[in-house]
């Protein structure tokens, strides 16, 4: 690993990045007025536009039209957004991860997928890819494909559970063709020896489940992979649902049990029910913590609720012979408390992977542009990178997620720098060969006695409403700027935390990552997300980002808190783009105390492409 060395002189700092409420706060460090920038982004944009057409080729001929409310994008800007090291089809769309699981040597991802379109589509199929480490993948020939009046419409989400003898047992839901309709089937591989699992035979006794009288039969879906009861040598299997009766619009979890995935029986109650939550989706149920000891075991139930597209989560105990799963804190019961990710993530799955005894999730990443840039780029969606799960130990509130450690194979040359101080109103470029393929270590420390002297409660702070990476407060915001245009007055997606003192004179963290600024384009989504992150005393704050072209997923304090952005900047791409430090803060400096910039290599789809089914006419 190439190093770069720690700068032995003080580093020249630059102004602080322009602000959109800057007439509201007094720059100490002398800052670029907006109204400065907004000048340059005129004269940058004439530039780019003359670029574009004379030297890197022809608009893309579906390309929004900007009057039309759209985007002129490029070819050489939608070809940009393609992840090199996130795992996504060659073209079309593709949405929930299913099926996760390991078999005889190789990681199996089937996934959502309309091999047709650019969009969600009746008639959705599983697609297939494999991979060896989790970070090279071999996409297969589509494996499961709506055939049967019972899957007609769709062969929706669901999971594959390893029998003790090693057999695999996929369950999905079916679209029947009344399209009001789920049930749920049953397939197996057509060839157990052959370890790319290629083919699959659906069951002739599907579908093997129906929904119960008490719910709509199309909230009926997405069934986890089964685990084993001893106390009556059955195997248990959770799909989620929700209560509209009687004015209720309650998320629901409810279980089955079966001896041979051909017969089951309802469990009597409900596995869990929060009001106000809506349709629960893609549920997920496993055990974490505890090591040996039984009695320290948590259990995790996740959904994704259908009404918020989000993905929460909570920690809780589960009384089997009740069925019943309880959470430890009510006030981060299901659906209102803790997420997975804060930013773009959705219909996530996870699986025990029996190599490393780990566990492991991946969501989908779906797109905020617009639907006709989808069209003009060919596909739509991009899965996260696969993330280790578990209880933090320290806390245990709380899960940590973490990229798995394969991702680091790619590594290639690091920038590594300390001990960079970021006075207040600062930012600091880090010099780097390109930006777009990054990842990215820091850790920062605060002034201590600027944290002592803050005797003033800031509550309320909110990554979404408070204002974004430029509006100021005594301890931030301060972090990483990336995807950033050279002028810094352009594009750029900050990840940043922002420390204040609530009335209890308790100090909280947040940590967000603001898209706002990331796109000079007018038909993307852009939000400022994040949540508030526990920071133990004597921790320094940490963040990871990996930078992929157009999605940036960030991990603050070891994977207590998440997020996951899109972002489809038309400047910021290619050797534009850029990453700073940056500290927005009033009142203390800020100490960069570790800085490691991995670039990072890509790893492109091997395409197996001599088999007939891949291509689904
Ligand atoms: O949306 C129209 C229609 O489609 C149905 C299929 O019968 O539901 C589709 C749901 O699709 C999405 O749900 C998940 C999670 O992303 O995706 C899978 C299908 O691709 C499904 O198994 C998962 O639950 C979407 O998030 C939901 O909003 C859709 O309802 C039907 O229910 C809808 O009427």
């Amino acid at each position: 690993m190439e190093s770069h060395a720690v700068p032995s002189e003080q580093p020249a700092y630059k102004p602080l990045p322009s602000t959109a409420n800057e007439d509201a706060h007094e720059h100490q460090g002398g800052g670029v007025r907006w109204r400065a920038c907004a000048a340059v982004l005129a004269a940058s944009a004439v530039v780019l536009v003359a670029a574009t057409t004379l030297g890197r080729g022809a608009r893309v001929d579906e390309a929004a039209d900007e009057d039309a409310g759209g985007f002129p994008w490029s070819n050489e800007m939608l070809q940009w957004q393609r992840a090199a090291f996130h795992f996504q089809p060659e073209k079309n769309f593709m949405s929930d991860p299913n099926g996760l699981v390991y078999y005889r040597g190789w990681y199996h991802l089937f996934y959502q997928y309309n091999p047709k379109g650019i969009a969600w589509a009746f008639g959705i199929l599983w697609g297939h890819a494999a991979s060896r480490d989790l970070v090279h993948w071999r996409q297969l020939p589509l494996a499961v494909l709506p055939d049967q009046w019972y899957d007609i419409q769709g062969v929706l989400s669901g999971s594959i559970t390893v029998l003790p003898n090693g057999t695999l047992i996929m369950l999905y839901t079916g679209a029947t063709n009344v399209s009001t309709v789920e049930v749920q089937c049953v397939a197996v591989p057509e060839d157990p020896n052959d370890p790319l699992l290629r083919r699959w035979t659906k069951h002739p006794a599907n579908p093997v489940l129906s929904s119960p009288p008490w719910i709509s039969t199309n909230d009926f879906r997405d069934p986890t992979s089964a685990w084993y009861d001893g106390s009556d040598h059955t195997w248990r299997t959770v799909l989620g649902s929700k209560d509209d009766h009687n004015g209720h619009h309650a998320g629901i979890a409810f279980m089955y049990k079966t001896k041979d995935f051909l017969h089951y029986e309802l469990v009597p109650g409900i596995l869990h029910r929060v009001e106000n939550t809506g349709e629960w989706e893609c549920i997920d149920f496993y055990p974490v913590g505890g090591g040996d000891n039984s009695s320290e075991v948590l259990y995790v139930l996740k959904a994704s609720m259908d009404d918020e597209r989000h993905d929460y989560y909570s920690l809780g105990r589960f009384d089997a012979v009740a069925n019943t799963w309880t959470p430890v804190d009510p006030e981060a019961d299901l659906g209102i408390g803790l997420r997975y990710d804060w930013g773009k993530l959705y219909a996530s799955s996870s699986f025990y992977d029996p190599v490393k005894r780990r566990r492991i999730m991946m969501g989908y990443v779906g797109e905020v542009d617009s639907a006709q840039a989808d069209v003009a780029k060919g596909w739509a969606s991009i899965q996260s990178v696969p993330r280790t799960v578990a209880l933090d130990e320290k806390t245990r509130t709380n899960l940590l997620l973490w990229p798995v450690e394969e991702i680091e194979t790619l590594r290639l040359n690091a920038t590594e720098l300390s001990d960079i101080t970021i006075e207040t109103g600062s930012v600091f470029h880090v010099p780097l060969r390109q930006a777009d393929q990054l990842d990215i270590e820091a850790s920062f420390r605060l002034d201590a006695s600027a944290i002592t002297a803050l005797n003033e409660a800031d509550i309320g702070y909110n990554c979404s409403s408070s204002g974004g990476a430029a509006s100021r407060g005594a301890l931030g915001p301060f972090g990483l700027i990336v995807l950033a245009s050279s002028d810094r007055c352009g594009e750029q997606t900050a990840v940043y935390f922002y420390v204040s003192r609530g009335l209890d004179g308790a100090l909280q963290t947040s940590f967000c990552q603001d898209e706002s600024r990331s796109s000079r384009a007018r038909d993307v989504t852009k939000r400022v997300v994040g949540s508030t992150v526990p920071v133990l005393d004597g921790e320094a704050l940490s963040i990871r980002v990996l930078v992929d072209h157009s999605i940036v997923q960030s991990f603050a304090m070891g994977g207590r808190c998440t997020v996951t952005s899109r972002v489809y900047p038309m400047e910021a791409i290619y050797e534009a783009a850029g990453v700073y430090l940056f500290n927005n803060a009033t009142n203390s400096s800020v100490m960069a105390e570790r800085l490691v910039v991995h670039e990072m290599d890509s790893a492109p789809n091997e395409i197996i492409t001599d088999d007939k089914y891949l291509h689904f006419e």
